[in-house]
């Protein structure tokens, strides 16, 4: 069964707050997606849709063609880590676990308890007792093992330190190399997670500001540093997304991709050509609305 997530024409309102505004999406099953924006940008909002916490205002969503909200066959078919509270939690490991092999019909407890010891887990203490890292670590344990066809992460590192959080990353790349299935990252941490991501969603005041392969969005961005005349005449009619000057010389960031042409004249006028990051361009296209 194929679990493409199809989004159209959605809008979410709280009270008289829109919080998504006519979002459309394709989200083709088994790719791992970044999903990016400030914050208040609408992100778990939508996540919290796809795992039917809750219900659009308008429009229509569909999980393997079928809608999500109290349905619970698509339920149970994804899966969403976010930030628990477990103030109150006096189960141990082992209850969690046992809890979550109850309710997912896909959880893998042998590799549950691998995961559990490669992140160190305390066996012994109660999950209240455990660390902000520790809890997130736990919830990622219990996402990964859920092996659900849609697996989502919202910001599931908080807490993490960082050899914990590329420990997370690697187990997300191997798991998903082992079986396929989709697994969307929501994320702020842009720059140490972009090599996870195949497509990238960039979530703009409740609007889809973007939503392509990572390669490609990549691709389209550029800095030319040179002499600050050259660099102005060079960049001068291609959309500019940020620019730096220390003394004579110049850095514009554009956004639109440079042709081989370009490139040439580029190298002809002294100019250097050089790649832009996933972060960088981020910032600089949520800092201002995208021109058509
Ligand atoms: N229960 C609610 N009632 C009213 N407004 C809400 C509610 N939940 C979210 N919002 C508003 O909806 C907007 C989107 O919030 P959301 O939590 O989806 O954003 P986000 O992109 O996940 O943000 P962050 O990156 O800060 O976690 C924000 O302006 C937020 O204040």
């Amino acid at each position: 069964m194929s679990y493409d997530i199809d989004i159209r024409q959605v809008t979410v309102k709280y009270g008289a707050f829109e919080a998504l505004t006519d979002i459309s999406l394709h989200l083709a099953c088994g790719k791992i997606y970044g999903l990016i924006g400030r914050n208040g940008a609408g992100k778990t909002t939508l996540l919290s849709l796809l795992a039917s916490f809750m219900e659009q205002t308008e429009g229509s969503i569909e999980i393997g063609g079928k809608q999500p909200f109290e349905n619970a066959e698509v339920m149970s078919q994804v899966c969403l880590v976010y930030e628990t509270d477990y103030s109150e939690e006096t189960e141990k490991v082992k209850g969690m676990l046992d809890a979550a092999e109850r309710y997912r019909e896909n959880f893998d407890r042998k590799y549950a308890e691998e995961l559990v010891e490669e992140f160190k887990l305390p066996l012994d203490k109660k999950v209240r007792e455990f660390s902000k890292g520790m809890q997130s670590a736990l919830n990622v344990t219990i996402g990964l093992a859920s092996r659900s066809p849609i697996t989502i992460f919202d910001e599931a590192y908080l807490g993490m330190d960082a050899p914990t959080r590329e420990k997370f990353y690697q187990t997300v790349l191997e798991d998903h190399a082992a079986h396929p299935r989709t697994i969307i990252l929501s994320t702020h941490l842009v720059s140490e997670m972009e090599y996870l991501f195949e497509e990238v969603v960039i979530l703009d005041q409740g609007k889809v500001l973007l939503h392509e392969p990572i390669d490609e969005l990549v691709e389209r961005g550029a800095s030319v540093t040179g002499v600050a005349s050259d660099v102005d005449e060079f960049v001068s009619g291609m959309k500019q997304l940020n620019t730096k000057q220390l003394g004579g010389t110049k850095s514009v960031m554009v956004y639109g991709g440079i042709t081989e042409a370009q490139r040439k004249a580029a190298a002809h006028l002294g100019l250097e050509v050089g790649p832009v990051s996933l972060q960088e361009l981020f910032i600089h296209l949520t800092e201002e609305e995208m021109e058509e």
